[in-house]
């Protein structure tokens, strides 16, 4: 890079201070309320995260807080004078009754990983596991599943399995029988074969395999009867009858020849399986436990592509699941969900015969103000209102993500989130019939919200939501005062050139979010940054985002579009988009552009585009295919050239599809065909790089194996190559989502100052 690109110190230092200002606001990970048997109060607790620049790491603390109801029906909330650290935790489960609560700390490096049961008082039990029985226990949120059982005596749960016996020589190359240990003077290991691992994020990480450990022995089981072909996760335990045979349901993912990356990949076949658990029994007040026989795992949902998140009723009448079988049918990464129920069988002998029921199809098309269909990323542990037979769920809805109540036998679905607010809200608990949820927006700092039903004569469904005062997202006056100046809206895009061959629901207006100061000058408008997310079956919601309310407040408008192809939009239009990735998706935006220059809100000599992964495929057409529309762009591991992607990338067949369409899906191979190369590189933004002039800047991680750092590498050099100003900052120990705290720092400062010189 030459000198004159360099940013000057004072930037640095007048730029880093009040991003730092933004990025230390807490996020709230997990929540629990838990009811006092009085009624009047419960106890609150809040595990809270914050970025720590120094060490590199998220610092994680927990917060208690007593929850009074007033007979008014008004609730308080105390909290005490400081959080508590916590240090070292990878886990917090507490248990049914909330009398014991288990910590999981997973090692480091090599280890032990330690189980520690908790009581209200003190550590009761702690059980270290060595690493012979099982690696770290499973804690990412997808393969994840840590389950008491009903009578608190045994936690089901995911961890890796143990690692294969490597082969190990002596000083003199000769080798020696039989595993042994890492620290025998005189041997060395060899690497032994390579595994298939699932991919992004999953490196190094050995096979999810199903664990029972017995809290009163810490004696540690492995459950048998699972196939070595699925990886399994998501545990939880079957209601169980007195005297009869404990089961477990569990996801199971297969995999023939390879595993491909499953992060954010919802297209990834899966299934509900049912296997009998480890029995215990009580000799001498000692539990014990043994293997059960005829112990096979049995596929509870094979007429159904997909089967995940399982939860029971709580009276254990019926299971209900989330599936994506359209998005594994059609190949897109993410789509439309479905929710089922099975009648849970008293009978464990008709599991095979299970039916499986509908509760929420998937929708191909919704009128305005409509249901447009389930897009969901979690359900809660337990997510059931009083009456055992309605769900809360939070699903995005258009450009925001709300929250629902399900009935799973009638299949009603009513919106329990203000219809009339442009907030995106998340869940973080249920207590009985009240609801602690997280309200925010592009322009409001999150807030905690209470949920309680009010009893309306002639609806009962109507939720009233009370802000609940915390210390949780405090933030600096500057950064609310900043905040505070800015407005947003969503708008609605009519899609330009409406074919006939388009389905009604790709032929619907798409959105963007559109964020701007509220005191505009009237003689010149901020420079207007557009933000493409990724995917592209994703979504930009209207919450509040640290990074992108930065940038906002230190000058510029956002345009955040919401291209079709986005989730929250029906399945219609998110499946216009593939097959047509890089001329419909990039048009769109160029349509959201003009219609805030249009509107007179966006000044069309001072645009930027910045976006990341999809969103750099994005960023990196529009600089090519449109190159007098911006003036600075930045891509954060941009997938640039998808003929170099599809063969170093983990979802290759993701190249295939975005390209082709859902034929993609059976064209996919791993010896791509010298037309499919061609046709990859045709519809790349590398194919536009000679139009290109916009000075970019390249954020690239470089233990990316979504999008490998060599797609956006090529493209910065060919870009620097025609005198094209360009900065490449390169993470070495950052994966495809650039989220360490320093480099997530780094980049936005980066971000800022780029767009400062070249769009101001
Ligand atoms: C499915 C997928 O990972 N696609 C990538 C090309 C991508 O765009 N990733 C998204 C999730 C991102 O925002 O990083």
């Amino acid at each position: 890079m030459d000198k004159e690109l360099q940013p000057t110190d004072q930037e640095y230092a007048l730029h880093s201070n009040l991003l730092h200002q933004f990025t230390a606001i807490p996020t709230v990970d997990k929540a629990w309320l838990f009811n006092s048997h009085s009624g009047l109060a419960s106890q609150g607790m809040f595990c809270v995260s914050q970025p720590n620049l120094l060490a590199n790491k998220r610092k994680k603390s927990i917060i208690s807080a007593s929850v009074i109801r007033e007979n008014d029906g008004s609730v308080s909330f105390q909290w005490p004078p400081f959080p508590i650290e916590m240090s070292g935790v990878s886990a917090m489960v507490p248990s049914p009754s909330v009398s014991k609560l288990l910590i999981v700390r997973n090692p480091e490096t090599e280890g032990p990983c330690r189980f520690e049961i908790w009581s209200s008082s003190q550590l009761e039990k702690e059980f270290h596991v060595p690493q012979s029985k099982h690696g770290s226990v499973y804690t990412d949120g997808w393969f994840e599943g840590i389950s008491w059982n009903l009578d608190e005596t045994c936690i089901a749960y995911v961890a890796e399995e143990p690692a294969p016996a490597k082969p190990t020589f002596n000083d003199l190359g000769d080798y020696k029988k039989g595993d042994s240990s890492d620290k025998d003077c005189g041997t060395w290991k060899g690497q032994g074969e390579w595994e298939e691992e699932w991919g992004e994020t999953y490196a190094g990480k050995r096979q999810p395999a199903l664990f029972v450990i017995n809290i009163t022995s810490g004696e540690v089981q492995a459950v048998k009867g699972i196939d070595h072909s699925l990886s399994v996760g998501q545990v939880v335990w079957a209601p169980s009858s007195e005297g009869s045979v404990n089961y477990l349901i569990f996801v199971g993912w297969s995999f023939e020849t390879r595993k491909l990356g499953i992060k954010y990949c919802y297209n990834r076949p899966c299934a509900l399986y049912a296997v009998k658990a480890p029995q215990h029994e009580s000799k001498d007040n000692k539990t014990e436990t043994r293997s059960t026989e005829d112990v096979q795992a049995v596929n509870l949902t094979q007429n159904i592509s997909s089967a995940f998140f399982p939860r029971f009723s709580p009276d254990g009448n019926f299971l209900v699941f989330v599936s994506a079988s359209s998005s594994v049918d059609s190949g897109a990464h993410s789509a439309t969900d479905s929710l089922h129920r099975i009648d849970w069988p008293n009978d464990t002998k008709l599991y095979q015969s299970c039916k499986i029921h509908e509760v929420i199809p998937v929708v191909l098309f919704a009128e305005d103000g409509n249901f447009p269909g389930l897009y969901c990323s979690n359900i809660l542990s337990d997510p059931w209102l009083s009456d055992g037979q309605r769900l809360v769920i939070a699903s995005v809805w258009h450009s925001k993500q709300v929250l629902l109540s399900i009935n799973v036998l009638s299949g009603e679905i009513l919106r329990i989130t203000p219809a009339d607010s442009n907030f995106s809200w998340s869940l973080l608990t249920l207590d009985g019939d009240n609801i602690l949820a997280v309200s925010s927006s592009p322009v409001d700092v999150p807030q905690i919200k209470y949920g309680t039903i009010v009893k309306s004569a002639t609806n009962n469904n109507e939720w009233s939501w009370s802000d609940v005062s915390n210390p949780i997202f405090k933030c600096s006056d500057k950064v609310r005062s900043l905040v505070s100046s800015h407005t947003f809206s969503v708008m609605k895009v009519p899609v330009k050139d409406v074919s006939e061959s388009l389905t009604k629901g790709a032929s619907q207006p798409y959105e963007a979010i559109f964020v701007s100061s509220k005191t505009m000058k009237s003689d010149a408008c901020d420079p207007l940054i557009v933000v493409l997310h990724g995917g592209p079956h994703s979504v930009s919601l209207s919450s509040f985002s640290k990074p992108l309310a930065y940038l906002s407040s230190v000058g510029y408008s956002l345009l955040i579009v919401n291209y079709r192809g986005s989730i929250g939009f029906g399945e219609e239009a998110l499946q216009s988009l593939p097959g047509k990735a890089g001329s419909q998706d990039v048009n769109d935006v160029l349509t959201a552009i003009d219609h805030v220059i249009n509107l007179g809100l966006a000044s069309p000599s001072k645009i930027g585009v910045l976006g990341g992964s999809h969103g750099g495929f994005l960023t990196t057409h529009l600089i090519g295919q449109a190159p007098e529309k911006f003036v600075a762009a930045a891509a954060r591991n941009p997938v640039c050239n998808l003929a170099l992607m599809v063969g170093t990338t983990d979802i290759p067949d993701w190249c295939y599809v975005e390209t082709y369409g859902t034929k993609g899906r059976d064209k996919f191979t791993e010896a791509p065909s010298a037309e499919d190369l061609t046709l990859f590189y045709s519809k790349s933004p590398i194919s536009h790089l000679s139009k290109a002039k916009t000075p970019t800047l390249f954020l690239l991680g470089a233990k990316d194996l979504r999008v490998p750092i060599s797609t956006g590498l090529q493209y910065a050099r060919a870009l620097r190559e025609k005198g094209v100003p360009t900065k490449v900052i390169v993470f070495p120990n950052d994966v495809h989502g650039i989220e360490r705290p320093q480099s997530d720092f780094e980049s936005y400062l980066n971000i800022a100052i780029w767009f400062n010189k070249y769009c101001k």
